[in-house]
Formats: structure tokens, sequence, C-alpha cells
């Protein structure tokens, strides 16, 4: 394979550390160190996994695409079927090319022909691999150039691609190819994963820290295990603050109570509140899209208001993302949210 990785099994806790043969001073990024090596390690999508798993025992892998959002496990999915199919045989049967590989159609003329032409010992019944990660970012051309090399040597070599959104893959290359979908991962799942690796890593944390992590991840493994570490290196224990603190996102605690006053009607400390969080320097995208996220999820909100509260938010980011990004703007939106809960009575003038 054209990029090494060795993996020693240090399971503790039921999890896998691959150190990569770095030494042991050498501190791997923790997304490295605990990237799942079987698929069986992989957290969440449980169908398609299972799919992979399938395909994994038989050997007979189809062209696939998997798609989604960043940091969910579609490239270590991938990585993952290639050992369990090759074996031995993964180094000198996988070619694996991602963004910062030159994927030109020079590329595909030359090193993915070359390498489907190379002759590999196999295990009995399997393929060559090409892997190609981030595809959606190839050219349409090289995409082209794609179509004919992956019919001329489907009976050697199997292509898998490994994109964030499968519509910039070209229509010919995605009728060759079983498209498999990732969603984000619950907060369970990043829960347990995250407990896995605080434990083997013996990683002091409390029960909000844990909660923040989920909360800034928001469905993305690399990210909550980024911030993990980040946190814990940074500041020697995992609480709700010191992740606020690395991820540098509005505190939702604060979110919470400036969307709790809205709610109540309380225009100033609604406002207070608000001006607060701006002064802090956080921009309005980061204002309103933890408004969001905490509106979500806040208990004390009815049904009708939490819908009525999301709507005004959502017509504020969209303002926000035209380009008016001033703190009257988010004031506007605060002082809407204030007058949903407000008897319409208030705003009839005395007689
Ligand atoms: N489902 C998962 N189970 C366990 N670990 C995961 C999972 N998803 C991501 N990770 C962790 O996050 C890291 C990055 O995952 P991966 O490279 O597979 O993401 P990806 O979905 O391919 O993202 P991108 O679209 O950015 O390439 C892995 O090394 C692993 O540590």
């Amino acid at each position: 394979m054209v990029k090494a990785e060795s993996s020693t099994a240090g399971a503790r806790n039921g999890i896998t550390a691959n150190t990569n043969g770095a030494g042991a001073n050498y501190e791997l990024p923790w997304v490295e160190k605990y990237r799942p090596v079987y698929l069986d390690d992989i957290v969440g999508n449980v169908e398609t996994v299972e799919r992979l798993k399938i395909i994994a025992k038989d050997g007979n892998m189809p062209h696939v695409i998997i798609s989604g959002m960043p940091g969910i496990g579609k490239t270590t999915s991938i990585l993952c079927l290639a050992r369990q199919l090759l074996g031995d045989a993964y180094k000198e049967a996988v070619l694996e090319l991602n963004a910062s590989d030159e994927r030109g159609i020079d590329v595909v003329r030359n090193r993915i022909k070359g390498f489907a032409q190379k002759k590999v010992t196999l295990p009995q019944g399997r393929q060559k691999i090409v892997i190609l990660d981030e595809a959606d970012s190839m050219t349409s051309g090289a995409q082209q150039a794609l179509r004919r090399t992956m019919e001329i040597y489907s009976s050697t070599t199997r292509f898998a691609f490994a994109c964030n959104q499968s519509n910039k893959i070209i229509e010919p290359l995605q009728s060759r190819c079983a498209i498999l979908r990732y969603s984000r991962l619950t907060d369970a799942q990043l829960v347990k994963r995250l407990l896995q690796i605080i434990a083997a890593e013996d990683v002091q944390h409390s029960e909000d820290g844990l909660a923040a992590l989920v909360f800034s991840a928001e469905g993305d493994m690399r990210q909550a295990i980024n911030n993990l570490q980040s946190t814990w290196a940074g500041f020697g224990f995992v609480s709700g603050d010191n992740v606020f603190r690395v991820v540098d996102s509005p505190h939702p605690v604060k979110v919470q109570a400036m969307i709790k006053a809205c709610w109540e009607g309380k225009v100033e400390a609604a406002l207070e509140s608000l001006e607060e969080l701006w002064g802090l320097g956080y921009s309005s995208h980061d204002i309103i899209s933890t408004m969001f996220r905490v509106t979500k999820t806040i208990p004390t909100l009815s049904e009708h208001s939490r819908l009525e509260f999301i709507k005004e938010i959502g017509f504020t980011h969209m303002r926000i993302l035209e380009g008016v990004q001033t703190l009257l703007q988010l004031s506007g939106c605060v002082a809407k949210l204030c007058k949903i809960n407000m008897k319409p009575g208030l705003f009839v003038p005395p007689p």
C-alpha cells in the first residue's frame, strides 16, 4: 500500500490503539491512535457497516462510494474493509490517493492504470483496491478518465470512493458503484467511543465535560476525539468550561439563559446576555448556530415556542449568511423571540 500503517494491538478496554511504529514518547493524535482497525470497531451506521462486513466475508467487493459528512468513519471503513479482504497482501494491493495527492487526468492515466495492470499475489478470489478519498474534489475530467479504467480492469481491481457529497461524483461513476450513505453519529455513539478512549488514556473528566464534547462535535467523531485530546492536553481536566474554551464557541449555558429570558419575555435580560456574548468576541455565526442547537434541546420550552423560535433563528441565520453580521441583527432576532410569548393584548395601545 502507498501509505503504510502498521498497527500494534494494545487492546485496553476493548479499544485498539495503533502506534504506527512510533516510539513510546511520540504522542500520536488520538484520532490516528484510535482509528479502528477492524470493521467491528467502527461505531454507528450499523446497517451499512454490516453490509461491509458481509463483503469482507464473501470477498466479492463491488465498486463502492461511501458518502457522508466529515469525521464519521468513511475512510476508516474502507481501510478496514481493505485490510480484512486482503490480509497480508494489503500493503501491495492497495493504492490510496487523497486530496493531498495529485489526482488529475495524468494520475488516472499513469498511476491508477499502472497500478491496475500491476501483478500482485492476492488471496483467492480477491482483487486489488484503489481508494480515492475526498473523491468529490477530483476534477470531472479525471473522473471521466476513470470510467473505462474501472471497467477494463474490474476483474483485478476494485474502486472505493469516499466523499462528502455523492452528487459531486459524475453520474457514470455513480452508476458503476454501490452507493453507501453514512449518517452523522448519535450522541450515544459518540459517548461510547469517547468513554473507551477516556478509559484507555486515563483522562480525568466530568459528566458536563463529556456532554460538552458531544454538543460541540455535532455528530463528528473526529472533532469529538480531537477536542477531547486538546482539552486534556491544555487543561489536564475535561470539564464543560474547559471544552468550550478549547473549541472557542459560546457556552451553551449562557445561550440557554438568553433563550430562557426570551421565552419569559424579559427583553432587557436577554439583550444583556447577548451583549455579553458579543463582548466576548464570538461571531454572529457562532452565536446564532449555538442558539439553534440550544433551542433544539432545551427541555423547558413548549413545542409551539420551540418551533417558533427555530423559525426566527433560521431567518436570522439566513440574513447572517447573506452578509448582515451585526449585533443589531442578532438583537432584532432576540426581540422577535421575546415577542413570541408575549400576550397580544400588551401591544394594543390603551384606549
Ligand atoms: N464511526 C467511527 N467509529 C470510530 N472511530 C471513528 C468513527 N468515525 C470517525 N472515527 C475517528 O475519526 C477519525 C477520522 O475518521 P475518518 O477519516 O474515517 O473520517 P471520514 O468520514 O473519512 O472524514 P472525511 O470526510 O473528512 O475524510 C478516525 O481516525 C477515527 O479515530
